[in-house]
């Protein structure tokens, strides 16, 4: 007989959090076991189907994420950066596979991941569609095929709830593209250009971003030289995209060593 493994969704009224309860409860190849929110929310207490405005599912929504993840096999994380940190030391607690699609978060705060990782699988990605990553690896690849002559730009948009800026999708291509070129993205980072600014230094990665009613993600990698462009580009319609990407992420996880892992471990790219 084969198991099941039970998922635990923080962040459970999000606007992630509710696209991933649906996908799990969708799923033959995962059973949702708990929905997390912070204290003094309103929905702890509420069976999370009803809080979610439908049939109840049998999962009544808590505030003690121990518990809850003590019972799981893996926890579907996209919250906040603090939140983040918290329940990977939690998730390593309980052995849980720990999918992290949470942005913004600072070097150090991804840095203080590690002793979770010793304990248990985490995956994380700032982006977990896959064409996405898709897009990273050809990102790569052009940038590699490509001098200096071509200025590289990475040009994002999201609805005007999102906090952090850049993406974490954004950052991601400026990584993807800053390999292909063999430089450190931090030496060549150029984020957000105002005021008088000067001419673009050569060998820039510039980034921008756009925030505006309710676009899901857009992204476009531009190489611009003189004569002519290449723009590489992902429009993301329906958040459902990374939900699935992140319930992949947590099937692949079980059984895996200990270690932190991104979506082209598991989606093999
Ligand atoms: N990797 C990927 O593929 C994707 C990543 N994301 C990322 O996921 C994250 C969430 O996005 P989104 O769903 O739009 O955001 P929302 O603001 O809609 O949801 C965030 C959820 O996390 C909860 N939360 C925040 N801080 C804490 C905390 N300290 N303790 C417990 N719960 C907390 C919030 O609760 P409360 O309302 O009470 O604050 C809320 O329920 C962002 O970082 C976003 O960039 C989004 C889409 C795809
Ligand atoms: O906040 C969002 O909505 C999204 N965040 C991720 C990011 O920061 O790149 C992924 C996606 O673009 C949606």
């Amino acid at each position: 007989m084969t198991h099941t493994p039970g998922i635990v969704i923080t962040g459970a009224s999000g606007r992630m959090g509710q696209m991933l309860m649906k996908t799990v409860l969708d799923s033959d190849a995962a059973k949702l076991v708990g929905a997390v929110e912070r204290k003094g929310h309103d929905w702890v207490g509420r069976d999370v189907g009803e809080a979610m405005g439908g049939q109840p599912v049998g999962v009544t929504v808590t505030d003690d994420a121990l518990e809850a993840f003590s019972h799981a096999q893996a926890v579907i994380d996209f919250t906040a950066p603090d939140a983040t940190l918290e329940f990977a030391a939690l998730a390593a607690q309980a052995r849980c596979v720990h999918v992290i699609g949470t942005t913004g978060m600072s070097d150090e705060q991804i840095a203080r991941l590690e002793p979770a990782s010793r304990h248990a699988v985490i995956v994380r990605a700032g982006n977990m569609s896959l064409g996405v990553n898709l897009l990273v690896q050809l990102t790569k690849k052009v940038a590699a095929a490509l001098d200096e002559d071509f200025d590289i730009e990475v040009i994002e948009a999201h609805h005007h709830h999102k906090v952090d800026a850049p993406s974490g999708t954004a950052l991601m291509l400026g990584e993807a593209a800053a390999e292909g070129r063999g430089v450190d993205l931090n030496d060549v980072s150029d984020r957000g250009r105002d005021g008088i600014t000067g001419a673009r230094k050569r060998g820039d990665i510039g980034f921008h971003a756009v925030r505006g009613g309710d676009i899901v993600g857009e992204h476009d990698v531009l190489f611009a030289a003189p004569g002519e462009r290449i723009v590489l580009r992902h429009l993301a319609t329906d958040r459902a995209i990374f939900a699935r990407g992140a319930l992949k992420a947590a099937l692949w996880g079980q059984g895996k060593a200990p270690g932190e892992y991104d979506m082209v471990d598991v989606l093999g790219l």
